[in-house]
């Protein structure tokens, strides 16, 4: 008898929940046991007419989980509510599968010894997409010969967060394999507060919200009459599932909390 992975999607009514509802419920592995959203007032996903077919409990409160008998929990939610539904799966011994931006580096600590501690496998990637966690490691390869950098993400404009997680993790990759320094004239004025970007240990990020744009990003090298530019670019959400399908896959092998697909691929 084959053996399905019971998955939980929170965030289901969202851009990437809703991708994600699709493509768990057509990969035969996988079993879309249950979906969350604290603001639901359905209970089951057939109340909504896009999915009449399905016969999922929809759950508005963490209580109701506890019993479900859940092997992962993937979240697409918002960076305000990621770190309480991720604690209440590690809790349970959920394996949490994480696409939600915005956990500070002292609550992905927290998260890791949690999962260490209950042993439970688990995974957060600032980007499911093959052609971004490609661009992260070829730019911090790059980084090793051109240390002068700069990031441009661009994203659509219903996003909440800034800069992008994908930017953020791109910027820390490059971090490990270069000293600090300052880029640009060090007697640079902002004639217009924000013109530089952010700044991540010497390393400006400008943040871009455009309708339109999905999720793109540029990392541009300068060095001494020369340049090299590292560009990816999702077009669809559906760029992201293959990534999402590994992890949901594979996570339920391991007893820590990774951060970045390239762990488990
Ligand atoms: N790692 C990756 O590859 C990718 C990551 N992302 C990230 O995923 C996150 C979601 O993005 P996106 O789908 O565009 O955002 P959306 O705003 O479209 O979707 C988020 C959904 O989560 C719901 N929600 C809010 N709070 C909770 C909660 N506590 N529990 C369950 N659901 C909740 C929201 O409901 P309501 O509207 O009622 O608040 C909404 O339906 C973002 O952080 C984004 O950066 C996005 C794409 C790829
Ligand atoms: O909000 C999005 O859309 C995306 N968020 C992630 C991020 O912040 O990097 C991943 C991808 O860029 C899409």
């Amino acid at each position: 008898m084959v053996v399905m992975i019971k998955v939980i999607v929170a965030g289901f009514k969202g851009r990437m929940g809703k991708t994600t509802v699709q493509m768990v419920n057509e990969n035969q592995d996988f079993e879309l046991a249950a979906v969350y959203d604290p603001r639901a007032t359905e209970s089951n996903l057939n109340e909504i007419n896009e999915y009449q077919a399905l016969d999922v409990p929809v759950y508005s409160e963490l209580q109701q989980i506890k019993s479900a008998g859940l092997d992962v929990w993937v979240d697409f939610t918002s960076p305000a509510s990621v770190f309480a539904n991720v604690k209440f799966a590690l809790e349970q011994r959920i394996s949490p599968v994480i696409g939600t931006t915005g956990l500070t580096d002292e609550q992905v600590g927290e998260l890791q010894r949690l999962a260490k501690e209950k042993k439970v496998g688990g995974l957060i990637a600032p980007n499911f997409g093959i052609s971004a966690v490609l661009l992260m490691q070829f730019a911090q390869q790059a980084a090793k010969y051109l240390p002068d950098v700069e990031i441009i993400e661009m994203h659509h404009n219903n996003k909440l967060d800034a800069p992008s997680g994908t930017a953020l993790n791109t910027a820390k990759m490059i971090a490990k394999v270069r000293k600090e320094k300052v880029q640009g004239n060090p007697d640079e004025k902002e004639t217009l507060p924000g013109a530089r970007g952010a700044d991540y240990q010497g390393m400006k990020i400008h943040s871009v919200r455009l309708p339109g744009y999905v999720a793109h990003e540029q990392v541009l090298f300068g060095g001494l009459g020369e340049a090299l530019t590292i560009r990816q670019d999702s077009f669809d959400r559906i760029s992201f599932m293959s990534g999402v399908a590994v992890a949901i896959s594979k996570i339920k092998n391991y007893d820590e909390l990774f951060v970045g697909l390239e762990h488990i691929l």
